[in-house]
Protein backbone atom coordinates (compact mmCIF):
# COMPACT_ATOMS: atom_id res chain seq x y z
CA UNK A 1 0.00 0.00 0.00
CA UNK A 2 1.36 3.46 -0.93
CA UNK A 3 0.03 6.70 0.50
CA UNK A 4 0.13 9.06 3.11
CA UNK A 5 -2.47 8.12 5.59
CA UNK A 6 -1.92 4.25 5.30
CA UNK A 7 -2.96 3.75 8.58
CA UNK A 8 -6.49 5.33 8.23
CA UNK A 9 -8.98 2.18 8.92
CA UNK A 10 -11.78 4.08 7.76
CA UNK A 11 -11.09 4.50 3.70
CA UNK A 12 -13.05 3.42 1.39
CA UNK A 13 -12.36 1.78 -2.03
CA UNK A 14 -13.46 5.03 -3.96
CA UNK A 15 -10.67 7.04 -2.17
CA UNK A 16 -7.27 5.33 -4.16
CA UNK A 17 -6.18 7.11 -6.60
CA UNK A 18 -4.62 3.97 -8.09
CA UNK A 19 -6.03 0.34 -7.36
CA UNK A 20 -3.98 -2.13 -9.52
CA UNK A 21 -4.85 -5.89 -8.58
CA UNK A 22 -3.00 -8.71 -9.51
CA UNK A 23 -2.82 -7.25 -12.90
CA UNK A 24 -0.52 -8.29 -15.85
CA UNK A 25 0.00 -7.74 -19.45
CA UNK A 26 0.91 -9.86 -22.19
CA UNK A 27 2.02 -9.09 -25.62
CA UNK A 28 1.66 -11.17 -28.69
CA UNK A 29 5.31 -11.94 -30.46
CA UNK A 30 4.50 -14.06 -33.85
CA UNK A 31 2.83 -16.83 -32.44
CA UNK A 32 4.40 -16.80 -28.76
CA UNK A 33 2.91 -14.57 -25.70
CA UNK A 34 5.58 -12.36 -24.16
CA UNK A 35 4.65 -11.21 -20.43
CA UNK A 36 5.39 -7.54 -19.58
CA UNK A 37 4.63 -8.48 -15.92
CA UNK A 38 2.27 -10.45 -14.22
CA UNK A 39 0.59 -10.54 -10.70
CA UNK A 40 1.19 -6.67 -9.85
CA UNK A 41 -0.84 -5.57 -7.25
CA UNK A 42 -0.30 -1.85 -5.86
CA UNK A 43 -2.47 0.49 -4.23
CA UNK A 44 -2.00 4.21 -4.17
CA UNK A 45 -4.23 7.03 -2.52
CA UNK A 46 -4.57 10.08 -3.59
CA UNK A 47 -1.97 12.32 -3.20
CA UNK A 48 0.59 9.71 -2.77
CA UNK A 49 3.99 9.98 -4.80
CA UNK A 50 5.04 6.88 -5.55
CA UNK A 51 7.81 5.80 -7.35
CA UNK A 52 8.78 2.39 -10.01
CA UNK A 53 11.98 1.28 -10.02
CA UNK A 54 13.90 -1.94 -11.61
CA UNK A 55 16.14 -3.20 -14.34
CA UNK A 56 15.18 -2.22 -17.93
CA UNK A 57 12.43 -4.70 -19.26
CA UNK A 58 10.58 -5.50 -16.10
CA UNK A 59 7.36 -3.55 -17.55
CA UNK A 60 7.24 -0.62 -15.36
CA UNK A 61 6.31 1.66 -18.83
CA UNK A 62 3.78 -0.79 -19.32
CA UNK A 63 2.31 -0.80 -16.08
CA UNK A 64 1.98 2.89 -16.09
CA UNK A 65 0.53 2.89 -19.78
CA UNK A 66 -1.92 0.38 -18.31
CA UNK A 67 -2.75 3.11 -15.81
CA UNK A 68 -3.03 5.40 -18.45
CA UNK A 69 -5.76 3.20 -19.87
CA UNK A 70 -3.00 3.33 -23.22
CA UNK A 71 -3.32 -0.54 -23.35
CA UNK A 72 -5.50 -3.17 -22.04
CA UNK A 73 -4.35 -5.43 -18.73
CA UNK A 74 -4.31 -9.00 -19.76
CA UNK A 75 -4.98 -10.35 -16.27
CA UNK A 76 -6.48 -8.22 -13.46
CA UNK A 77 -7.54 -4.82 -12.99
CA UNK A 78 -6.91 -1.12 -13.00
CA UNK A 79 -9.17 0.87 -11.52
CA UNK A 80 -8.59 4.90 -11.17
CA UNK A 81 -10.61 6.71 -8.32
CA UNK A 82 -12.60 3.37 -8.60
CA UNK A 83 -13.86 3.05 -12.21
CA UNK A 84 -12.15 1.94 -15.33
CA UNK A 85 -9.49 3.78 -16.27
CA UNK A 86 -11.22 4.62 -19.31
CA UNK A 87 -13.68 6.65 -17.50
CA UNK A 88 -10.78 8.62 -15.54
CA UNK A 89 -9.13 9.31 -19.15
CA UNK A 90 -11.89 10.01 -20.54
CA UNK A 91 -13.06 12.69 -17.64
CA UNK A 92 -8.80 14.11 -18.36
CA UNK A 93 -8.18 12.89 -14.14
CA UNK A 94 -4.79 11.42 -15.82
CA UNK A 95 -1.27 13.24 -17.41
CA UNK A 96 1.37 11.89 -18.79
CA UNK A 97 4.63 13.07 -18.95
CA UNK A 98 7.34 11.36 -21.09
CA UNK A 99 10.80 11.00 -21.26
CA UNK A 100 11.26 13.36 -24.06
CA UNK A 101 9.40 16.48 -23.62
CA UNK A 102 7.44 16.07 -27.32
CA UNK A 103 6.62 19.78 -27.71
CA UNK A 104 4.89 20.79 -30.44
CA UNK A 105 7.86 22.88 -32.11
CA UNK A 106 6.52 26.14 -33.51
CA UNK A 107 4.18 26.68 -31.05
CA UNK A 108 5.76 29.08 -27.91
CA UNK A 109 5.96 27.81 -24.46
CA UNK A 110 2.36 29.35 -23.64
CA UNK A 111 0.06 28.07 -26.35
CA UNK A 112 1.94 24.52 -26.06
CA UNK A 113 0.91 24.56 -22.31
CA UNK A 114 -2.60 25.89 -23.57
CA UNK A 115 -2.79 23.03 -26.15
CA UNK A 116 -4.12 20.54 -24.23
CA UNK A 117 -7.07 22.87 -23.39
CA UNK A 118 -7.73 23.71 -26.92
CA UNK A 119 -7.39 20.17 -28.63
CA UNK A 120 -9.56 18.55 -26.09
CA UNK A 121 -12.73 19.89 -26.52
CA UNK A 122 -11.86 20.82 -22.86
CA UNK A 123 -15.03 21.88 -21.07
CA UNK A 124 -13.69 23.11 -17.39
CA UNK A 125 -13.58 20.96 -14.90
CA UNK A 126 -16.13 21.53 -11.51
CA UNK A 127 -12.94 22.40 -9.55
CA UNK A 128 -10.51 25.12 -10.02
CA UNK A 129 -7.32 24.65 -11.30
CA UNK A 130 -4.62 26.85 -12.61
CA UNK A 131 -4.22 28.62 -15.00
CA UNK A 132 -1.18 28.27 -18.47
CA UNK A 133 0.41 31.73 -17.06
CA UNK A 134 0.43 30.10 -13.52
CA UNK A 135 1.84 26.93 -14.29
CA UNK A 136 4.51 28.42 -16.37
CA UNK A 137 5.70 30.31 -13.45
CA UNK A 138 4.74 27.48 -11.47
CA UNK A 139 7.24 25.15 -13.26
CA UNK A 140 9.94 28.90 -12.94
CA UNK A 141 9.78 29.66 -16.91
CA UNK A 142 8.17 33.35 -15.92
CA UNK A 143 9.41 35.66 -18.57
CA UNK A 144 9.66 33.01 -21.50
CA UNK A 145 6.30 32.60 -22.35
CA UNK A 146 7.05 33.54 -26.16
CA UNK A 147 10.13 31.13 -26.34
CA UNK A 148 9.49 28.66 -28.30
CA UNK A 149 11.35 24.77 -28.05
CA UNK A 150 14.41 25.40 -29.51
CA UNK A 151 15.31 28.37 -27.67
CA UNK A 152 15.02 26.28 -24.44
CA UNK A 153 17.10 23.85 -22.68
CA UNK A 154 16.00 20.39 -22.09
CA UNK A 155 15.61 20.40 -18.78
CA UNK A 156 13.14 23.88 -19.37
CA UNK A 157 11.78 21.62 -22.25
CA UNK A 158 10.80 19.14 -19.36
CA UNK A 159 9.37 22.11 -17.25
CA UNK A 160 6.92 23.12 -20.38
CA UNK A 161 5.50 19.34 -20.57
CA UNK A 162 5.20 18.65 -16.79
CA UNK A 163 2.95 22.79 -17.19
CA UNK A 164 1.14 21.06 -19.99
CA UNK A 165 0.67 17.91 -18.27
CA UNK A 166 -0.75 19.77 -14.93
CA UNK A 167 -3.06 22.12 -17.10
CA UNK A 168 -5.76 20.17 -17.39
CA UNK A 169 -5.83 19.60 -13.65
CA UNK A 170 -5.24 16.33 -13.22
CA UNK A 171 -5.60 13.90 -10.01
CA UNK A 172 -3.01 11.41 -11.44
CA UNK A 173 0.32 12.14 -12.75
CA UNK A 174 1.68 9.77 -14.55
CA UNK A 175 5.80 10.14 -15.62
CA UNK A 176 7.67 7.86 -17.81
CA UNK A 177 11.51 8.69 -16.83
CA UNK A 178 10.84 12.42 -17.59
CA UNK A 179 14.07 13.74 -16.15
CA UNK A 180 16.27 10.51 -17.78
CA UNK A 181 17.97 12.36 -20.44
CA UNK A 182 19.17 15.50 -18.31
CA UNK A 183 22.84 15.80 -16.77
CA UNK A 184 22.86 15.58 -12.77
CA UNK A 185 22.23 19.29 -11.75
CA UNK A 186 19.46 19.63 -13.52
CA UNK A 187 17.56 16.72 -12.91
CA UNK A 188 18.37 17.22 -8.87
CA UNK A 189 16.72 21.20 -9.28
CA UNK A 190 13.89 19.20 -11.49
CA UNK A 191 13.12 16.78 -9.09
CA UNK A 192 13.00 19.88 -6.08
CA UNK A 193 10.37 21.62 -8.43
CA UNK A 194 8.33 18.68 -8.57
CA UNK A 195 8.57 17.93 -5.17
CA UNK A 196 7.23 21.73 -4.63
CA UNK A 197 4.55 21.54 -7.23
CA UNK A 198 3.24 17.92 -5.80
CA UNK A 199 3.71 19.73 -2.26
CA UNK A 200 1.60 22.38 -3.65
CA UNK A 201 -1.38 20.24 -5.81
CA UNK A 202 -3.40 17.26 -4.82
CA UNK A 203 -2.10 15.55 -7.80
CA UNK A 204 -1.27 11.24 -7.44
CA UNK A 205 1.98 11.28 -9.26
CA UNK A 206 3.65 7.61 -9.97
CA UNK A 207 7.28 8.23 -10.97
CA UNK A 208 9.10 5.65 -12.86
CA UNK A 209 13.25 6.39 -12.93
CA UNK A 210 15.86 3.90 -13.05
CA UNK A 211 17.90 6.15 -10.65
CA UNK A 212 18.51 5.03 -7.00
CA UNK A 213 18.79 8.42 -5.53
CA UNK A 214 16.03 9.88 -7.63
CA UNK A 215 13.92 7.05 -6.12
CA UNK A 216 14.88 7.53 -2.87
CA UNK A 217 14.57 11.43 -2.70
CA UNK A 218 11.36 12.00 -5.03
CA UNK A 219 9.28 8.86 -3.31
CA UNK A 220 6.69 8.25 -0.64
CA UNK A 221 6.73 4.95 -1.31
CA UNK A 222 9.20 3.02 -3.88
CA UNK A 223 7.93 0.22 -5.49
CA UNK A 224 10.75 -2.51 -6.64
CA UNK A 225 9.84 -4.25 -9.63
CA UNK A 226 11.59 -7.42 -10.93
CA UNK A 227 11.77 -9.02 -14.46
CA UNK A 228 11.69 -12.28 -16.02
CA UNK A 229 8.74 -11.66 -16.24
CA UNK A 230 7.92 -8.38 -14.48
CA UNK A 231 6.94 -8.17 -11.37
CA UNK A 232 6.72 -6.51 -7.90
CA UNK A 233 9.62 -7.45 -5.89
CA UNK A 234 9.28 -5.30 -2.68
CA UNK A 235 7.48 -2.55 -1.86
CA UNK A 236 9.14 0.40 0.44
CA UNK A 237 7.27 2.65 2.51
CA UNK A 238 9.83 5.40 3.13
CA UNK A 239 8.35 7.86 5.29
CA UNK A 240 5.49 10.82 4.58
CA UNK A 241 6.98 13.88 3.41
CA UNK A 242 3.83 15.89 2.61
CA UNK A 243 3.88 18.77 3.34
CA UNK A 244 6.83 20.25 4.25
CA UNK A 245 9.11 17.46 5.25
CA UNK A 246 12.06 18.02 3.09
CA UNK A 247 15.13 16.09 2.08
CA UNK A 248 18.19 17.19 2.43
CA UNK A 249 20.69 15.19 0.02
CA UNK A 250 23.46 15.71 2.17
CA UNK A 251 21.63 14.23 4.88
CA UNK A 252 23.13 10.89 6.62
CA UNK A 253 19.42 9.67 6.74
CA UNK A 254 19.25 10.09 2.90
CA UNK A 255 22.77 8.26 2.38
CA UNK A 256 21.33 5.38 4.82
CA UNK A 257 17.58 5.40 2.76
CA UNK A 258 19.43 5.07 -0.65
CA UNK A 259 22.31 2.14 0.48
CA UNK A 260 18.68 -0.05 1.54
CA UNK A 261 17.26 0.47 -1.69
CA UNK A 262 20.39 -0.31 -3.46
CA UNK A 263 20.36 -3.94 -1.41
CA UNK A 264 16.80 -4.40 -2.67
CA UNK A 265 17.53 -3.12 -5.92
CA UNK A 266 20.58 -5.34 -6.36
CA UNK A 267 18.12 -8.18 -5.38
CA UNK A 268 16.00 -7.28 -8.12
CA UNK A 269 18.97 -6.72 -10.86
CA UNK A 270 19.87 -10.40 -9.66
CA UNK A 271 16.48 -12.24 -10.42
CA UNK A 272 16.46 -10.25 -13.83
CA UNK A 273 16.41 -13.09 -16.60
N1 LIG B 1 4.14 -2.91 -27.75
C1 LIG B 1 4.85 -3.97 -27.36
N2 LIG B 1 4.84 -5.12 -28.07
C2 LIG B 1 5.53 -6.20 -27.67
N3 LIG B 1 6.28 -6.25 -26.56
C3 LIG B 1 6.34 -5.14 -25.81
C4 LIG B 1 5.63 -3.95 -26.17
N4 LIG B 1 5.87 -3.00 -25.23
C5 LIG B 1 6.70 -3.57 -24.33
N5 LIG B 1 6.99 -4.85 -24.68
C6 LIG B 1 7.80 -5.79 -23.92
O1 LIG B 1 7.31 -5.82 -22.58
C7 LIG B 1 8.41 -5.90 -21.68
C8 LIG B 1 8.33 -4.73 -20.71
O2 LIG B 1 8.60 -3.53 -21.42
P1 LIG B 1 8.57 -2.10 -20.69
O3 LIG B 1 8.91 -1.08 -21.71
O4 LIG B 1 7.30 -1.96 -19.96
O5 LIG B 1 9.76 -2.27 -19.63
P2 LIG B 1 10.47 -1.15 -18.77
O6 LIG B 1 10.65 -1.74 -17.40
O7 LIG B 1 9.72 0.12 -18.84
O8 LIG B 1 11.85 -1.03 -19.50
P3 LIG B 1 12.89 0.22 -19.57
O9 LIG B 1 13.33 0.45 -18.16
O10 LIG B 1 14.00 -0.30 -20.44
O11 LIG B 1 12.16 1.38 -20.16
C9 LIG B 1 9.67 -5.95 -22.50
O12 LIG B 1 10.02 -7.30 -22.68
C10 LIG B 1 9.25 -5.35 -23.82
O13 LIG B 1 10.01 -5.87 -24.89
Amino acid sequence: MCGRDWADPMLQPTQWAIDVADAGVAFARGDQEILAFTGVSLKALAGAFVVLIGPSGCGKSTLLRAIADLLPCTEGEVAVFGSEPARAREQRRISFVFQDATLLPWRSVIDNVRLPLQVGGWTGRQRPGRTPEELVELVGLKGREAALPHELSGGQRQRVSIARALVTNPDVLLMDEPFGALDEITRDRLNDELLRIWRETDTTIVFVTHSLTEAAFLGQSVVVMGAGPGRIIETIDLKPRKPDNRIDRNDPAFFAMTSDLRAVLERAYGSAA
